[in-house]
Formats: C-alpha cells, sequence, structure tokens
C-alpha cells in the first residue's frame, strides 16, 4: 500500500535537512542562493527574472543534494574501500554539480547584471 503524502513529505525534508548538516557545499550554495534573492528583492526585478532565479538556485540544491545521495550510495557500496568506479561515479557527480553551479552563476549575471549595472552607472 502506498505511504500517506505527509510521510513521503517529511523524509524528504528530513533528506534535505540532513544535506545541510552534513555538506559543507549544500550551506555554500544554500547561502549564495539567499544573497541572490535579496539582492534581487532590492532591484526589483520582475516576475520573469523570480522564475530564472529560482530555477538557476533550485536547481543548484538539487544538484548537491543528487551529489550527496550519489557520494552516500558509493560509500555505503564500497564499504569505505577505494574502488576506480567509485570514483568514477563520485567525480561524475561532483561534475553535475559544477555544470549547474556553472549555468547558475551565467543565470545570476544576467538577471541581475544589467539592473545593478543601471544603480550603480547613475
Ligand atoms: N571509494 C572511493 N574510491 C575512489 N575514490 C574515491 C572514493 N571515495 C572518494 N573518492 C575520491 O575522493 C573525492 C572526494 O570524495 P568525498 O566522498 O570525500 O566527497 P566530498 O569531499 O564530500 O566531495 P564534494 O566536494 O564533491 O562534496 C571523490 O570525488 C573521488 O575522486
Amino acid at each position: 500500500m502506498a505511504r500517506p503524502f505527509r510521510d513521503s513529505l517529511s523524509d524528504a525534508c528530513a533528506g534535505i535537512a540532513a544535506a545541510i548538516r552534513s555538506e559543507r557545499n549544500m550551506r555554500i550554495h544554500l547561502a549564495a542562493g539567499a544573497a541572490a534573492c535579496a539582492l534581487a528583492a532590492w532591484l526589483g526585478i520582475g516576475p520573469l527574472q523570480w522564475a530564472a532565479l529560482t530555477l538557476a538556485i533550485s536547481l543548484v540544491l538539487a544538484a548537491e543534494l543528487m551529489n550527496t545521495a550519489v557520494e552516500r550510495a558509493v560509500d555505503l557500496a564500497s564499504g569505505g574501500k577505494l574502488h576506480p568506479l567509485a570514483k568514477v561515479a563520485k567525480d561524475a557527480a561532483a561534475g553535475a554539480v559544477l555544470v549547474c553551479a556553472a549555468a547558475s552563476a551565467v543565470i545570476g549575471l544576467l538577471v541581475l547584471g544589467p539592473p545593478l549595472w543601471r544603480l550603480l552607472a547613475v
């Protein structure tokens, strides 16, 4: 029988909380996202720009959560022993975070750069 939706939601929130507690990079991404949101609110960007920013921030956080999941699963499967396949899996997961973070940085620059420039140029 399917579990109640609120149990699934609670487990998902517990997974996010555990990743925030254990992963320094997750906390860095969260802080960067919060800073971008504060700057966006100060600049008064429009709804479409907010949509792009929200997607960009969510993409990085979701990638970091998947990276954490891969790390834990690989650690479990490898039993703490070094293995070339464990390295490939972890490096690929870390690479996915890097790709998302780079794309998000570009989106952040495109969304926040022009209004910030206009404000500072006045
Ligand atoms: N079992 C293993 N076998 C081989 N290489 C490994 C193994 N575990 C980790 N590594 C290597 O060490 C790197 C760091 O792995 P670790 O599990 O410490 O992640 P982390 O320091 O939390 O990394 P991230 O900064 O991506 O969150 C991996 O990307 C991989 O290159």
